[in-house]
């Protein structure tokens, strides 16, 4: 799908300031924590309960929500096996370039392949992706 890998004038480009300099403004260190579980699990109320405890603590966090991105982002996608790989490769993707923001990106999908998890977690080296799956039926632990 790609035609980069069949181009000769696409080149990385280095800026000056680089993900060190921003964590450093921040004085965090940006990385994804990944909620992954079925519909209901709780994957959005978590990531936001999580996103406001980090914000109460002074740290820059940002959801990235498997509902809200296929409002845009991902809106020509459906629930095809295919479909939602690629939804969760291009969600990783924007995962990664917050992380690289100096962000700390909660992101919540279903993403039922473990492939397409560790796909997203490949592109986050050293740590920087957490991953958080959520049981079927919380309310089954919780009572
Ligand atoms: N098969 C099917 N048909 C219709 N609607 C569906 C289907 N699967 C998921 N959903 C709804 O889509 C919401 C977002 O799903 P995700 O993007 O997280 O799914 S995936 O990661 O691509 O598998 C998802 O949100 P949550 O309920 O919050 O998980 C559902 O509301
Ligand atoms: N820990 C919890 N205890 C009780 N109810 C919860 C809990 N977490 C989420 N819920 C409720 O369960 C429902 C589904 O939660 P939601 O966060 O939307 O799940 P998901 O994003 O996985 O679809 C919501 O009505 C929510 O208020």
């Amino acid at each position: 799908m790609s035609t980069l890998s069949n181009s000769t004038n696409i080149f990385w480009q280095e800026c000056q300031i680089g993900k060190p300099d921003r964590q450093k403004l921040l004085n965090q260190k940006g990385c994804v924590v990944w909620i992954t579980g079925l519909s209901g699990s709780g994957k959005s109320t978590l990531a936001c309960s999580l996103s406001r405890e980090l914000h109460s603590r002074g740290k820059l966090s940002y959801v990235l929500d498997g509902d809200n991105l296929r409002h845009g982002l991902n809106k020509d996608l459906g629930f095809k096996p295919e479909d939602r790989t690629e939804n969760i490769r291009r969600t990783g993707e924007v995962a990664k370039l917050f992380a690289d923001a100096g962000l700390i990106c909660v992101a919540s999908l279903i993403s039922p392949y473990r492939r397409d998890r560790d796909t997203c977690r490949a592109m986050l080296p050293d740590a920087n992706f957490i991953e958080a799956r959520l049981p079927k039926a919380f309310h089954f632990i919780d009572s």
